[in-house]
Formats: C-alpha cells, sequence, structure tokens
C-alpha cells in the first residue's frame, strides 16, 4: 500500500491497560475492531476520536490531531456511539441542513416526521439511523462506527451498511465494531483483533 493512500494512521495509542495499538487505515477502506466484551473496542475508537485523554498520536492525510483542536479533528474522525446524545429539542435542530436528510431517511424507512420530533421520543432504532445521519452529514474523513446497526432490524442494516460503502466509495476511511461476525465479514477490509483484558 502506498503511504498517501493512508488516511488514518494511529501510533501508540494507550488508555490505562488498552494498548499500545498501531493502526492504518486507506482511503475507502474498512478496519473491524474485534474482539471479546470489555477488550476496549470501544475505547480504542474513543482514543482515535480524541474522546478520552490517551497516550500516542493519530494522524488524517498524515496532519496530527494534536495540530488541530479537539472539535476541529472530530469534524474529520467521527465517532458514531451505539448510544448518541442528543441536546437539543427536536431531531431537526441537530442537523445543518435538516430538508436535505429526505432521501437518506427515506433509504432508512424513517419517516419524515421524525425531524420535527423530540429525540427520546424517537424509539432506540430511529435514533442511532438518526444519529448515523447526523454524523455523515458533514462527509467526515473518517468513520468510526460503533455497533452502528446493533438496534435495527435486518432491511435498515442493509440500508445502512450501503450508504457506508458509498462513502468509502468516496474515499471515507471507516473503522468498526460490531458484535455482527457477518457485518464484519461484509463491511471490512481487515480485521484488529483486542485480547480479553480478564
Ligand atoms: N472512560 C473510561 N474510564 C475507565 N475505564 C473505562 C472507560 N470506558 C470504559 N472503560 C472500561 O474499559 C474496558 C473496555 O471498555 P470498552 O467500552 O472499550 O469495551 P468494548 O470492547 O467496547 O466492550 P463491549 O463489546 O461490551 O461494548 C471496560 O472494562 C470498561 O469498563
Amino acid at each position: 500500500m502506498q503511504d498517501a493512500a493512508i488516511r488514518l494512521r494511529a501510533r501508540g495509542l494507550k488508555f490505562q491497560s488498552i494498548g499500545p495499538i498501531d493502526l492504518e487505515v486507506a482511503a475507502g477502506r474498512c478496519l473491524a475492531v474485534s474482539g471479546p466484551s470489555g477488550a476496549g473496542k470501544s475505547l480504542t475508537l474513543k482514543m482515535l476520536a480524541d474522546l478520552v485523554p490517551h497516550e500516542g498520536d493519530c494522524f488524517v492525510d498524515g496532519v496530527a490531531a494534536g495540530s488541530m483542536s479537539g472539535p476541529g479533528w472530530r469534524r474529520l474522525v467521527r465517532y458514531v456511539s451505539s448510544e448518541p446524545g442528543w441536546w437539543a429539542a427536536s431531531v431537526a435542530q441537530h442537523f445543518a441542513d435538516a430538508n436535505g436528510q429526505a432521501e437518506n431517511m427515506r433509504r432508512l424507512s424513517l419517516d419524515a416526521s421524525l425531524l420535527e420530533a423530540a429525540p427520546e421520543r424517537l424509539s432506540t432504532g430511529e435514533r442511532q439511523r438518526m444519529a448515523f445521519l447526523r454524523a455523515i452529514e458533514d462527509r467526515p474523513k473518517v468513520l468510526l462506527l460503533d455497533e452502528p446497526t446493533s438496534a435495527l432490524d435486518p432491511v435498515s442494516v442493509h440500508a445502512l451498511e450501503e450508504i457506508v460503502r458509498e462513502m468509502m466509495q468516496a474515499g471515507c476511511a471507516v473503522v468498526l465494531t460490531s458484535h455482527d461476525p457477518e457485518q464484519v465479514e461484509r463491511l471490512a477490509h481487515t480485521v484488529m483483533q483486542l485480547e480479553s483484558r480478564r
């Protein structure tokens, strides 16, 4: 692999007893982080997004996380939690362009009326899909997907995976955690195995 194709690079990531972790993900590729419950999969993604204090360095297209603000980094490297947080009164207020979500909402079987609803009124699966759309709205260079379909039915799982594939075709690098080995098989080009910490 040519160095130039590497979109995300991490060196020596370490949080308490997790790590050190080195990884590289090329543009358009997906790395799955696998391992038993508690092995540190979510924490690995949170280190990459600079959401927890950690040792080590991360780079996007060769530019270090340390050279920009945390929010600036997270605009490029977007963490999508399986339990997303919401802060505004309506779902629509979490988007820069709520009307622009119509097509993807249709693809994910989401009724347009959900935009005007309060986030807490949505089902768990509706919130998960809306949080995914929120994360991809401004086209991050790296998507960190933490159990992205844990609350979804098979039709929505496949629709969301299709959008992830399109993001990759457009050059996005993806890091995925999933307890579904078939999803890892479908989406990931490489797998990094974390060992049990017990
Ligand atoms: N902010 C934190 N500070 C200290 N320890 C933490 C923190 N977040 C998680 N942990 C601990 O680190 C370990 C790994 O947590 P993590 O959420 O990364 O696991 P995981 O591999 O994603 O597990 P699961 O598959 O159950 O989601 C767990 O033992 C957890 O309790």
